[in-house]
Protein backbone atom coordinates (compact mmCIF):
# COMPACT_ATOMS: atom_id res chain seq x y z
CA UNK A 1 0.00 0.00 0.00
CA UNK A 2 1.03 3.76 -0.69
CA UNK A 3 0.26 6.92 0.09
CA UNK A 4 -0.65 7.77 -3.20
CA UNK A 5 -3.03 4.84 -3.89
CA UNK A 6 -6.90 6.32 -4.63
CA UNK A 7 -8.90 5.80 -2.09
CA UNK A 8 -12.38 3.98 -3.65
CA UNK A 9 -15.53 3.02 -1.64
CA UNK A 10 -17.49 0.11 -3.43
CA UNK A 11 -21.75 1.01 -3.13
CA UNK A 12 -23.49 -2.38 -3.63
CA UNK A 13 -20.34 -3.95 -1.80
CA UNK A 14 -23.12 -7.60 -1.86
CA UNK A 15 -23.69 -7.46 -5.47
CA UNK A 16 -22.38 -9.74 -8.31
CA UNK A 17 -20.21 -6.13 -9.36
CA UNK A 18 -19.74 -5.22 -5.71
CA UNK A 19 -18.01 -8.69 -4.99
CA UNK A 20 -16.12 -8.03 -8.43
CA UNK A 21 -15.04 -4.71 -7.86
CA UNK A 22 -13.57 -5.45 -3.97
CA UNK A 23 -11.22 -8.71 -5.65
CA UNK A 24 -10.14 -6.51 -8.50
CA UNK A 25 -9.60 -3.20 -6.40
CA UNK A 26 -7.64 -5.92 -3.76
CA UNK A 27 -5.35 -7.05 -6.60
CA UNK A 28 -4.63 -4.02 -8.35
CA UNK A 29 -1.47 -1.33 -8.02
CA UNK A 30 -2.20 2.34 -7.48
CA UNK A 31 -5.92 1.94 -5.51
CA UNK A 32 -6.83 1.07 -2.44
CA UNK A 33 -10.56 -0.21 -0.94
CA UNK A 34 -11.33 2.37 1.61
CA UNK A 35 -14.74 0.82 2.11
CA UNK A 36 -17.93 -1.06 1.17
CA UNK A 37 -21.40 0.34 1.61
CA UNK A 38 -24.45 -2.15 1.56
CA UNK A 39 -28.18 -1.34 1.64
CA UNK A 40 -29.07 -0.09 5.48
CA UNK A 41 -30.83 -3.64 6.52
CA UNK A 42 -28.73 -6.08 4.70
CA UNK A 43 -27.49 -9.05 6.36
CA UNK A 44 -24.46 -8.01 5.31
CA UNK A 45 -23.65 -4.68 7.33
CA UNK A 46 -20.81 -5.34 9.84
CA UNK A 47 -19.29 -8.02 7.69
CA UNK A 48 -15.44 -7.78 6.63
CA UNK A 49 -15.85 -7.08 2.75
CA UNK A 50 -13.41 -9.24 1.83
CA UNK A 51 -14.98 -12.18 3.54
CA UNK A 52 -17.54 -11.36 1.32
CA UNK A 53 -15.74 -11.19 -1.90
CA UNK A 54 -13.90 -14.66 -1.43
CA UNK A 55 -10.71 -12.88 -0.49
CA UNK A 56 -10.85 -13.75 3.34
CA UNK A 57 -10.30 -10.90 5.82
CA UNK A 58 -9.04 -7.03 4.79
CA UNK A 59 -10.37 -5.14 7.88
CA UNK A 60 -12.44 -3.29 5.95
CA UNK A 61 -16.18 -3.87 7.40
CA UNK A 62 -19.48 -3.65 5.15
CA UNK A 63 -21.37 -0.15 6.26
CA UNK A 64 -24.63 1.32 5.63
CA UNK A 65 -23.63 5.74 6.59
CA UNK A 66 -22.51 5.95 2.58
CA UNK A 67 -21.71 9.41 3.42
CA UNK A 68 -19.88 9.11 6.14
CA UNK A 69 -17.96 6.61 3.64
CA UNK A 70 -17.37 9.04 0.61
CA UNK A 71 -15.96 11.80 3.14
CA UNK A 72 -12.30 10.78 3.40
CA UNK A 73 -12.41 8.85 -0.26
CA UNK A 74 -11.81 10.41 -3.41
CA UNK A 75 -13.90 7.65 -5.79
CA UNK A 76 -16.87 5.40 -5.61
CA UNK A 77 -17.65 2.81 -7.68
CA UNK A 78 -21.32 2.54 -7.76
CA UNK A 79 -23.08 -0.48 -9.57
CA UNK A 80 -25.88 -0.30 -8.16
CA UNK A 81 -29.34 0.66 -9.74
CA UNK A 82 -30.77 4.31 -11.05
CA UNK A 83 -32.83 5.03 -8.19
CA UNK A 84 -29.91 4.41 -5.79
CA UNK A 85 -27.06 5.94 -8.28
CA UNK A 86 -28.98 9.12 -8.44
CA UNK A 87 -28.71 9.22 -4.29
CA UNK A 88 -25.35 8.22 -4.57
CA UNK A 89 -24.39 11.04 -7.04
CA UNK A 90 -25.69 13.80 -4.40
CA UNK A 91 -23.54 12.50 -1.65
CA UNK A 92 -20.50 12.01 -3.99
CA UNK A 93 -20.83 15.81 -5.24
CA UNK A 94 -21.30 16.84 -0.84
CA UNK A 95 -17.73 14.67 -1.05
CA UNK A 96 -15.60 15.91 -3.73
CA UNK A 97 -14.97 12.96 -4.72
CA UNK A 98 -15.03 11.36 -8.63
CA UNK A 99 -18.10 9.20 -9.07
CA UNK A 100 -18.10 6.03 -11.11
CA UNK A 101 -22.15 4.64 -12.59
CA UNK A 102 -22.15 1.64 -14.14
CA UNK A 103 -25.58 1.15 -13.46
CA UNK A 104 -28.34 0.20 -15.98
CA UNK A 105 -32.57 0.63 -16.47
CA UNK A 106 -32.41 4.19 -16.67
CA UNK A 107 -35.41 6.07 -16.97
CA UNK A 108 -35.65 9.27 -18.57
CA UNK A 109 -36.54 11.38 -15.37
CA UNK A 110 -33.15 9.60 -13.49
CA UNK A 111 -30.68 10.21 -16.55
CA UNK A 112 -31.94 13.82 -16.14
CA UNK A 113 -31.04 14.43 -12.29
CA UNK A 114 -27.50 12.46 -12.73
CA UNK A 115 -27.21 14.78 -15.33
CA UNK A 116 -27.68 17.26 -13.43
CA UNK A 117 -25.53 16.25 -10.84
CA UNK A 118 -22.97 16.38 -12.98
CA UNK A 119 -22.97 20.48 -12.94
CA UNK A 120 -21.22 19.80 -9.34
CA UNK A 121 -19.84 16.65 -9.23
CA UNK A 122 -17.07 14.44 -11.57
CA UNK A 123 -19.58 11.71 -12.90
CA UNK A 124 -18.27 8.53 -15.31
CA UNK A 125 -21.25 6.92 -16.23
CA UNK A 126 -21.47 4.04 -19.05
CA UNK A 127 -23.64 1.18 -19.43
CA UNK A 128 -20.88 -1.05 -20.20
CA UNK A 129 -17.10 -0.43 -18.64
CA UNK A 130 -15.07 -2.53 -20.67
CA UNK A 131 -12.31 -1.68 -23.72
CA UNK A 132 -13.51 -4.22 -26.05
CA UNK A 133 -17.49 -2.92 -25.89
CA UNK A 134 -16.50 0.43 -26.19
CA UNK A 135 -14.36 -0.53 -29.41
CA UNK A 136 -17.23 -2.33 -30.28
CA UNK A 137 -19.21 0.94 -30.10
CA UNK A 138 -16.78 2.90 -32.25
CA UNK A 139 -16.81 0.21 -34.99
CA UNK A 140 -20.88 -0.01 -34.80
CA UNK A 141 -20.80 3.52 -35.44
CA UNK A 142 -18.70 3.45 -38.53
CA UNK A 143 -20.57 0.43 -39.73
CA UNK A 144 -23.51 2.37 -39.55
CA UNK A 145 -22.10 5.39 -41.19
CA UNK A 146 -20.91 3.30 -44.30
CA UNK A 147 -23.47 1.02 -44.88
CA UNK A 148 -26.72 3.34 -46.06
CA UNK A 149 -30.16 2.46 -44.24
CA UNK A 150 -31.53 2.36 -47.36
CA UNK A 151 -31.11 -1.60 -47.90
CA UNK A 152 -29.06 -2.24 -44.86
CA UNK A 153 -31.05 -2.65 -41.43
CA UNK A 154 -29.43 -2.58 -38.20
CA UNK A 155 -30.51 -5.12 -35.43
CA UNK A 156 -28.60 -5.44 -31.46
CA UNK A 157 -28.94 -8.97 -30.01
CA UNK A 158 -28.21 -9.43 -26.26
CA UNK A 159 -27.76 -12.12 -24.17
CA UNK A 160 -27.77 -11.72 -20.12
CA UNK A 161 -28.53 -14.37 -17.07
CA UNK A 162 -31.58 -15.15 -15.48
CA UNK A 163 -30.77 -12.08 -13.14
CA UNK A 164 -31.09 -8.86 -14.50
CA UNK A 165 -33.97 -6.98 -14.20
CA UNK A 166 -33.71 -4.26 -17.07
CA UNK A 167 -33.86 -4.31 -20.69
CA UNK A 168 -32.83 -4.00 -23.40
CA UNK A 169 -29.18 -3.85 -21.56
CA UNK A 170 -27.45 -0.55 -21.12
CA UNK A 171 -24.67 -1.98 -23.41
CA UNK A 172 -27.62 -2.72 -25.99
CA UNK A 173 -28.70 0.73 -25.74
CA UNK A 174 -25.23 2.02 -25.73
CA UNK A 175 -24.30 0.50 -28.90
CA UNK A 176 -28.00 1.51 -30.01
CA UNK A 177 -26.90 5.44 -29.75
CA UNK A 178 -23.65 4.56 -31.61
CA UNK A 179 -25.48 2.95 -34.68
CA UNK A 180 -27.88 6.00 -34.39
CA UNK A 181 -24.78 8.63 -34.02
CA UNK A 182 -23.50 6.97 -37.47
CA UNK A 183 -26.69 7.53 -39.10
CA UNK A 184 -27.34 11.20 -38.07
CA UNK A 185 -30.64 9.71 -36.57
CA UNK A 186 -32.20 10.14 -33.07
CA UNK A 187 -32.23 6.20 -31.25
CA UNK A 188 -35.73 7.29 -29.73
CA UNK A 189 -37.03 8.25 -32.58
CA UNK A 190 -35.84 4.89 -34.53
CA UNK A 191 -35.75 2.24 -31.83
CA UNK A 192 -38.25 -0.72 -31.90
CA UNK A 193 -37.61 -2.83 -29.06
CA UNK A 194 -40.46 -4.79 -28.52
CA UNK A 195 -41.84 -7.30 -31.68
CA UNK A 196 -44.51 -8.93 -31.45
CA UNK A 197 -48.21 -10.60 -33.23
CA UNK A 198 -48.75 -8.85 -36.43
CA UNK A 199 -46.13 -6.02 -36.65
CA UNK A 200 -46.22 -5.38 -40.36
CA UNK A 201 -42.64 -4.98 -42.60
CA UNK A 202 -39.51 -3.58 -40.65
CA UNK A 203 -39.43 0.05 -41.46
CA UNK A 204 -36.84 1.29 -43.20
CA UNK A 205 -33.71 3.16 -41.09
CA UNK A 206 -35.13 1.60 -37.79
CA UNK A 207 -32.48 -0.18 -35.26
CA UNK A 208 -34.37 -2.68 -34.07
CA UNK A 209 -33.62 -4.34 -30.17
CA UNK A 210 -33.81 -7.92 -28.90
CA UNK A 211 -33.00 -9.86 -25.78
CA UNK A 212 -32.72 -12.90 -24.48
CA UNK A 213 -32.03 -14.17 -20.65
CA UNK A 214 -30.70 -17.18 -19.31
CA UNK A 215 -28.43 -18.91 -16.83
CA UNK A 216 -25.35 -17.20 -16.25
CA UNK A 217 -24.06 -15.33 -19.43
CA UNK A 218 -22.19 -12.66 -18.47
CA UNK A 219 -23.14 -10.64 -21.49
CA UNK A 220 -23.34 -11.04 -25.27
CA UNK A 221 -23.83 -8.85 -27.79
CA UNK A 222 -24.25 -8.70 -31.06
CA UNK A 223 -24.49 -5.41 -33.72
CA UNK A 224 -25.83 -6.71 -37.03
CA UNK A 225 -26.18 -5.00 -40.07
CA UNK A 226 -28.39 -6.84 -42.62
CA UNK A 227 -28.50 -6.34 -45.82
CA UNK A 228 -29.65 -7.94 -49.62
CA UNK A 229 -27.45 -11.19 -49.38
CA UNK A 230 -24.97 -10.02 -46.90
CA UNK A 231 -25.23 -10.05 -43.36
CA UNK A 232 -22.30 -8.11 -41.60
CA UNK A 233 -22.26 -8.83 -37.47
CA UNK A 234 -20.17 -7.56 -34.97
CA UNK A 235 -19.93 -8.91 -31.82
CA UNK A 236 -18.53 -8.65 -28.09
CA UNK A 237 -18.42 -11.56 -25.42
CA UNK A 238 -17.84 -11.08 -22.13
CA UNK A 239 -16.46 -14.35 -19.99
CA UNK A 240 -15.53 -12.50 -17.16
CA UNK A 241 -17.04 -9.46 -14.45
CA UNK A 242 -13.85 -8.42 -14.09
CA UNK A 243 -13.79 -6.45 -17.66
CA UNK A 244 -16.20 -4.23 -15.99
CA UNK A 245 -14.38 -3.50 -12.78
CA UNK A 246 -10.63 -2.79 -14.18
CA UNK A 247 -12.89 -0.20 -16.74
CA UNK A 248 -14.44 1.12 -13.71
CA UNK A 249 -10.97 1.49 -11.47
CA UNK A 250 -9.65 3.04 -14.63
CA UNK A 251 -12.19 5.98 -14.97
CA UNK A 252 -12.04 6.53 -11.11
CA UNK A 253 -8.07 7.03 -11.48
CA UNK A 254 -8.80 9.00 -15.00
CA UNK A 255 -11.52 10.95 -13.02
CA UNK A 256 -9.21 11.90 -10.39
CA UNK A 257 -7.92 14.97 -12.49
CA UNK A 258 -10.63 15.90 -14.12
CA UNK A 259 -13.15 19.04 -13.74
CA UNK A 260 -17.00 18.56 -12.65
CA UNK A 261 -18.45 17.49 -15.42
CA UNK A 262 -20.47 14.34 -17.18
CA UNK A 263 -17.95 11.96 -18.53
CA UNK A 264 -17.99 8.56 -20.41
CA UNK A 265 -15.84 5.50 -21.17
CA UNK A 266 -15.17 6.88 -24.52
CA UNK A 267 -13.43 9.92 -22.59
CA UNK A 268 -11.57 8.09 -20.35
CA UNK A 269 -10.19 5.28 -23.10
CA UNK A 270 -9.48 8.13 -25.64
CA UNK A 271 -12.22 6.63 -27.94
CA UNK A 272 -14.16 9.84 -28.56
N1 LIG B 1 -21.72 -0.67 -16.79
C1 LIG B 1 -21.18 -1.90 -16.71
O1 LIG B 1 -20.09 -2.18 -17.21
C2 LIG B 1 -21.95 -2.95 -15.96
C3 LIG B 1 -23.14 -2.63 -15.40
N2 LIG B 1 -23.81 -3.53 -14.63
C4 LIG B 1 -25.02 -3.02 -13.99
O2 LIG B 1 -24.73 -2.84 -12.60
C5 LIG B 1 -25.91 -3.03 -11.84
C6 LIG B 1 -25.67 -4.08 -10.77
O3 LIG B 1 -25.44 -5.34 -11.36
P1 LIG B 1 -25.19 -6.63 -10.46
O4 LIG B 1 -23.99 -6.43 -9.60
O5 LIG B 1 -25.24 -7.79 -11.38
O6 LIG B 1 -26.53 -6.61 -9.56
P2 LIG B 1 -26.73 -7.15 -8.08
O7 LIG B 1 -28.20 -7.14 -7.86
O8 LIG B 1 -25.97 -8.41 -7.88
O9 LIG B 1 -26.03 -6.03 -7.17
C7 LIG B 1 -26.54 -4.76 -6.88
C8 LIG B 1 -26.25 -4.50 -5.42
O10 LIG B 1 -26.47 -3.14 -5.14
C9 LIG B 1 -27.12 -3.09 -3.88
N3 LIG B 1 -27.78 -1.80 -3.71
C10 LIG B 1 -28.77 -1.27 -4.45
N4 LIG B 1 -29.11 -0.07 -3.95
C11 LIG B 1 -28.31 0.17 -2.89
C12 LIG B 1 -28.18 1.23 -1.96
N5 LIG B 1 -28.96 2.31 -2.03
N6 LIG B 1 -27.24 1.14 -0.99
C13 LIG B 1 -26.43 0.08 -0.92
N7 LIG B 1 -26.51 -0.99 -1.76
C14 LIG B 1 -27.43 -0.92 -2.74
C15 LIG B 1 -28.07 -4.27 -3.90
O11 LIG B 1 -28.53 -4.57 -2.62
P3 LIG B 1 -29.96 -5.31 -2.45
O12 LIG B 1 -29.78 -6.66 -3.08
O13 LIG B 1 -30.15 -5.31 -0.98
O14 LIG B 1 -30.96 -4.46 -3.19
C16 LIG B 1 -27.15 -5.34 -4.49
O15 LIG B 1 -26.34 -5.92 -3.48
C17 LIG B 1 -27.00 -3.41 -12.85
O16 LIG B 1 -27.71 -2.24 -13.22
C18 LIG B 1 -26.20 -3.95 -14.04
O17 LIG B 1 -26.88 -3.86 -15.25
C19 LIG B 1 -23.34 -4.77 -14.41
C20 LIG B 1 -22.15 -5.17 -14.96
C21 LIG B 1 -21.36 -4.28 -15.79
O1 LIG C 1 -26.45 -6.79 -15.64
C1 LIG C 1 -25.36 -7.21 -16.10
O2 LIG C 1 -24.86 -8.27 -15.72
C2 LIG C 1 -24.67 -6.40 -17.09
N1 LIG C 1 -25.13 -5.21 -17.32
C3 LIG C 1 -24.61 -4.25 -18.22
C4 LIG C 1 -25.63 -3.97 -19.30
O3 LIG C 1 -26.81 -3.77 -18.97
O4 LIG C 1 -25.26 -3.89 -20.47
C5 LIG C 1 -23.24 -4.60 -18.72
C6 LIG C 1 -22.94 -6.05 -18.89
O5 LIG C 1 -23.41 -6.47 -20.12
C7 LIG C 1 -23.44 -6.89 -17.74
Amino acid sequence: MSETDMKLVVVGAAGRMGQTLIRTIHGMAGVRLHAAVGRPGSPFIGRDAGDLAGLGPIGVPVTDKPLEAFLDAEGVLDFTSPASSVEFAGLAAQARIVHVVGSTGWSADEEAKILAAARHARIVKSGNMSLGVNLLGVLAEKAARALPAAGWDIEILEMHHKHKVDAPSGTALLLGEAAAKGRGIELAAHSVRVRDGHTGARPEGAIGFATLRGGSVIGEHSVMLAGEGETVTLSHSATDRSIFARGAVAAALWGRGQKPGFYSMLDVLGLN
